[in-house]
């Protein structure tokens, strides 16, 4: 493994289930996560994309293989482990914002921090803030935000303590074209002006057209990547896969 690799897994297999009705959601995954990237996971429905991404957060045990997050064998720890890591070395965004609906935007920035009781690098927390265009919405409450502007508030509450990868599983399902297009660009600046690593899970070819590169899943396999991907070679490839894409005229 060199420097530029911040994650990675090695033959790794997840099996959901056992015996006849067993299913094989990872099936010898080898992959490599480049430090100071934007890496999306694309594939059909069921391919392998949440399960692949939640073993290599620590959120999944893997039956077998290996994953490695900034040197840390994270396939191997114990629970305790893996519950200080999810808090110090890796940040998440959900579909759902998943914001504390009585605290500040401000305040849901820095709640993973102040659950850990570390503390805030107020000009880092400022870096990240403005970063997200959300400088004017600190003492905003969730129901007083637009959905893009709450998902940039989680956005903000994953990069600000500078995890080693943040991983997003469909960060923009819930929103408009508009907003999906200010989160996405946020993340890409988040890793170019912040050299954040970020993993994010897409089913959108528009979205996944933000990224460094494209990993491609089918069957529980990585099939094929694309680096400075366009919407248009990722529709290719994509149908490719999985036969002539829908709606992508
Ligand atoms: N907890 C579980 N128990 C049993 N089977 C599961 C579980 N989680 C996922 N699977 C199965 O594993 C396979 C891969 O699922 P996964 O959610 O990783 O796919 P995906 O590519 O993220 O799909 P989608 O795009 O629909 O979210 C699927 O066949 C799914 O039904």
């Amino acid at each position: 493994m060199t420097s530029s690799v911040i994650a990675y897994a090695r033959s790794l297999v997840k099996v959901y289930g056992e015996g006849p009705t067993a299913v094989r959601a990872l099936d010898g995954v080898d992959v490599d996560l480049v430090r100071g990237e934007l890496t999306a996971i694309m594939g059909a429905s069921g391919s392998g994309k949440s399960t692949l991404m939640h073993c290599l957060a620590g959120l999944d045990k893997p039956t077998s293989g290996s994953v490695v997050v900034d040197g840390e064998p994270v396939s191997e720890m114990s629970e305790r482990r893996l519950t200080k890591l999810r808090r110090t070395r890796v940040g998440f965004v959900f579909q759902a914002y998943n914001l504390v609906p009585t605290l500040t935007a401000l305040e849901n920035i820095t709640l993973p921090l102040d659950i850990a009781r570390r503390p805030v690098d107020a000009d880092h927390l400022d870096l990240v803030v403005r970063t997200l265009g959300l400088t004017d919405r600190l003492g905003h409450r969730p129901t007083e935000l637009s959905g893009g502007q709450q998902q940039r508030v989680a956005c903000a509450r994953a990069l600000v303590a500078r995890p080693a990868v943040v991983f997003a599983d469909e960060p923009t399902g819930n929103l408009d074209s508009t907003s999906a297009a200010e989160v996405l660009g946020f993340l890409r600046r988040s890793v170019d002006e912040l050299g954040q690593s970020v993993v994010m899970v897409t089913h959108d070819a528009t979205s996944a057209g933000y990224a460094h590169r494209v990993l491609f899943l089918a069957d529980g396999r990585v099939v094929d990547e694309l680096r400075e991907p366009t919407r248009a070679a990722v529709l290719e490839t994509l149908g490719a896969l999985t036969g002539p894409p829908r709606g992508s005229a």
